[in-house]
């Protein structure tokens, strides 16, 4: 008996799918994209569809299930977000025509970072990040396709640190080397919320060296080289619509760590209260999508050079001084669409008439925008920015004013935008006209009343007469029938086919030159594209500076006054959110000073007294004012901080599954290790997770620690009342506390920060608040009593030893030493690393 065989289709799905083993291949078969096999399998349980099966020439079905080609962009959005890749198989033939099979490529791949289609989370970025790794350290370059930005960090060579920079910037994507250490593979592919692809080495071509600049390192240069090639094999095209890249220079900025950004809540709120919300949500007034991620880069990013954060208060003084120029701004802003993406969809040639729409919306409104923030004198460069006025002209001299969503339904340019257009336009809508005459001729020479002139996709245009008058039809009239129905006959004359093919061909030509027009226009648009983005940058950052201004009005905060000298004096200050949210009670504010030879606040009172919501609101405050905003407080003047340093509340390591205690003492060893005298660390009850001598040892060690040497601002909670005696022994130590007052065995919170240290805990009073069983809160009154009458205290030493200072830039200089591959080290990299160590050298003396 012979055997079966796969059909010759299912041959060749087999075949593009080994090529294609880590995506979904979505195969084009008439108008449904179909999936077979596992991908079926797969697709039907994540998408919810239909698994069928399909009889491919073998004897057993194959498993199959399939979607409508134009609805296909729903269910790409729903894999992709998933972390999935999907190719797209197309049929490259018109199968009407083909002999044979039909021919079928992959068009494109969808992935998670090269997603960019319209209805994507406007507000949010979504990055991919290309990596290379050098026996050094290790470049993280990432890329936005959808707004074409290119920046790229450079980290020691851990793993730790770069899954925290990609965490850091939420990438959805990482295109790692094929030779990637497979210790590292093997993490990076554990990491929840990425997707992983491999490329294999390539050279940069000519033309994308310009997006580098001169000192650009190496390192950034291969993660450009591999991220552009790993670009052009799933685009299937060359990206050329990126920006030049830029250095996130650490340096530049207050440094925010992952963990302090999900400590504060910086970005995203971690509380499980619905009311909660992050300080970007809750700042965020701006009306463009632009404008809020760019707010939300200032509140990642805050600065730490004076002049450059007053350029931004004076801005948003400018503006809360003049309410005309205020509400006028506002209202052109209302009509900023997100141009930034739109240019890129433009560039990058997948733009619909809608979207060239929401440009010249724009563009009519960036040139008022950009004229009346030239009152913004400290800002000088709006005046410099182009305005892009006269593609605006041009594109608006080209569209309709109301174009339809897709090309393909025609009627996106304006009449006497092209004659030739016109021409054809003019042709095919007379045709309608030519057909009625030629049925009323039709119907006069016959005299039959009831013939008609109908049109069909197989036939064209024909004339239809009901079978009863067929004997009028006289030979001379030229009818030749074409079809037979069961109460009438349908004809064609040489006249109407001759109509036909002059109507039928304008309406082609005029479909092509409509779509050779627009892609005509896009080209033009690219070619703007750089003035596009300038001027993007603009408008988002006038819309931030617009929405702080409208929050300081709001809430009415004030703008803070930094100096040179490490000293903090922040008056009545509140927690922005906390304040805002608080409806029946009223928040209490609180003062934060300290002098200049103060360095660590030791804060103590009973739980749910206010501590942790003291201490963030500090750092909020200190956030919010280094990103240029004014702040919840009646006067305040800061230093300006380097970096902010966390451990607040309960939390287990996300990335490697450590204890809370063990994430507790690493991120207690960052702050150790790479704090400066112009940090702000904030420990919240450090040492809790322990037994209570452990934990107590631990805390005073580091406080003494951060004292003698770091000597940075630290706000340090404890339930630890021994700990308060350091205030005693060391200087720079000053106790406060929280407030309650104590009435018949119940408390009341007062929120209020006051000097010296508390002298009870009020424990098993919370507790009590908890609504414990009696029963227990007795046994534990008692308990306590008895613990209260043995002197524990007299055993404990506040201590007074001197320790040997780590050095931050020693142990830095250590662990590069320890981190070195020599072995995998050429030449010229071995000989930057020494140069480098010897930089770290000199920086110890
Ligand atoms: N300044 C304030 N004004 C009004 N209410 C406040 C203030 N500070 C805190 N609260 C209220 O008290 C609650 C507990 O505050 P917080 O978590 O800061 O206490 P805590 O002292 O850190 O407690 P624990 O030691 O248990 O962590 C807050 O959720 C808030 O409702």
């Amino acid at each position: 008996m012979k055997e079966k065989k796969l059909s010759p289709m299912m041959e060749h799905y087999i075949k593009v799918k080994e090529e294609n083993p880590d995506k979904i291949l979505f195969y084009r078969v008439g108008d449904f994209y179909e999936m077979f096999m596992d991908d079926a399998r797969l697709a039907s349980q994540e998408l919810d569809l239909v698994l069928t099966g399909k009889s491919a020439g073998v004897e057993e079905k194959i498993p199959m299930c399939g979607i409508p080609y134009h609805a296909a962009n729903s269910y790409i959005q729903r894999l992709v977000k998933k972390g999935y890749k999907v190719a797209i198989c197309e049929q490259l033939s018109d199968p009407a025509t083909s002999k044979g099979l039909v021919e079928r490529g992959i068009i494109k791949v969808i992935t998670p970072g090269t997603y960019m289609d319209e209805v994507m989370d406007a507000k949010s970025n979504n990055y991919m990040a290309s990596i290379s790794i050098s026996s050094w350290n290790v470049c993280a370059l990432f890329c936005e396709l959808s707004t074409g930005e290119l920046k790229y960090q450079i980290l020691d060579r851990s793993l730790i640190s770069l899954e925290k920079a990609l965490l850091t910037m939420d990438t959805s994507e990482i295109v790692v080397p094929v030779t990637l250490d497979k210790r590292w593979l093997a993490a990076l592919e554990e990491m929840d919320t990425i997707t992983v692809s491999l490329q294999k080495k390539e050279n940069l071509e000519n033309e994308d060296v310009k997006l580098l600049h001169e000192n650009d390192p190496e390192i950034v240069k291969n993660a450009l080289a591999q991220l552009m090639a790993y670009l052009k094999e799933t685009q299937k095209q060359h990206i050329d619509h990126f920006m030049p890249v830029t250095s996130m220079d650490a340096q530049s900025t207050l440094v925010l760590d992952y963990e302090t950004k999900n400590h504060l809540d910086l970005i995203t709120s971690h509380s499980s209260s619905t009311k909660s919300e992050s300080l970007w949500t809750f700042m965020d007034r701006c009306q463009s999508a632009m404008g809020s991620r760019t707010l939300k880069q200032w509140i990642e990013m805050p600065l730490i050079n004076a002049p450059k954060i007053e350029k931004r208060q004076r801005a948003i003084l400018t503006l809360k001084n003049d309410f005309i120029l205020r509400e006028n701004l506002k209202e052109h802003l209302a009509y900023i669409y997100d141009m930034e993406r739109l240019a890129s969809r433009m560039a990058y040639g997948n733009a619909s008439p809608r979207d060239v729409l929401q440009l010249v919306t724009t563009l009519e409104h960036a040139k008022p925008i950009l004229e009346l923030a030239q009152k913004i004198e400290s800002y000088p460069e709006f005046k410099e920015t182009p305005d892009c006025h006269s593609l605006y002209i041009e594109i608006q001299n080209a569209i309709v004013e109301n174009p339809p969503l897709t090309l393909k339904e025609g009627g996106v340019f304006k009449e006497g935008y092209n004659v030739q257009l016109d021409e054809l336009r003019n042709i095919s809508s007379k045709g309608k006209n030519t057909i009625l005459e030629i049925e009323n001729k039709e119907k006069e020479r016959t005299g039959i009343k009831s013939l008609k002139i109908g049109y069909n996709r197989v036939f064209g245009y024909y004339i239809e007469v009901r079978n009863g008058y067929l004997n009028d039809i006289k030979e001379e009239y030229g009818y030749y029938p074409k079809q037979t129905l069961a109460n009438a006959t349908r004809f064609v004359t040489s006249e109407l086919k001759e109509k036909e093919d002059q109507i039928v061909h304008a309406q082609e030509e005029k479909n092509r030159l409509e779509q050779e027009l627009f892609t005509k226009l896009l080209l033009r648009i690219k070619e703007d594209l750089f003035d596009l983005h300038s001027c993007a940058k603009a408008l988002a950052s006038i819309d931030v500076l617009v929405s702080l201004t409208q929050l300081a009005i709001d809430k009415g905060y004030v703008c803070p006054v930094f100096h040179p000298e490490m000293s903090v004096k922040v008056i009545e200050g509140k927690h922005p959110i906390l304040e805002d949210r608080m409806k029946k009670k009223k928040f209490v504010s609180n003062n934060w000073i300290m002098d200049e030879n103060n360095s660590i606040e030791l804060i103590t009172g009973p739980n749910m007294g206010g501590k942790s919501t003291y201490m963030r609101q500090n750092a909020l405050i200190v956030i919010m004012a280094q990103m240029g905003s004014f702040v919840p407080c009646k006067s305040c003047e800061l230093p300006i901080f380097d970096r902010i340093f966390t451990r607040i509340g309960a939390s287990d390591d996300i990335l490697t599954g450590k204890s809370t205690f063990m994430v507790e003492m690493m991120e207690a060893n960052v702050a150790l290790r790479y704090a400066t005298k112009h940090s702000l660390i904030l420990f919240d009850e450090i040492g809790r997770g322990t037994a209570t001598y452990d934990g107590m040892a631990l805390a005073q060690a580091m406080l003494e620690y951060i004292e003698e040497v770091i000597q940075a601002k630290t706000l340090f909670s404890t339930h630890y009342h021994e700990l308060t005696e350091m205030e005693n022994t060391h200087a720079r130590v000053k106790n406060v506390h929280v407030d309650v007052k104590e009435k018949k065995g119940e408390i009341e919170f007062r929120y209020r920060m006051i000097e010296g240290k508390a002298d009870k805990s009020y424990g098993i009073h919370v507790a009590k608040l908890a609504h414990l069983p009696k029963v227990v809160l007795e046994r534990a009154t008692q308990l306590l009593k008895d613990y209260e009458n043995i002197d524990n205290t007299s055993s404990y030493q506040p201590s007074l030893f001197v320790m040997d200072p780590i050095q931050p830039e020693k142990s830095k200089l250590m662990d590069r030493l320890h981190e070195l591959d020599i072995d995998s080290m050429s030449p010229r990299e071995a000989m930057e690393c020494l140069y480098e160590l010897k930089q770290l050298a000199d920086e110890i003396e």
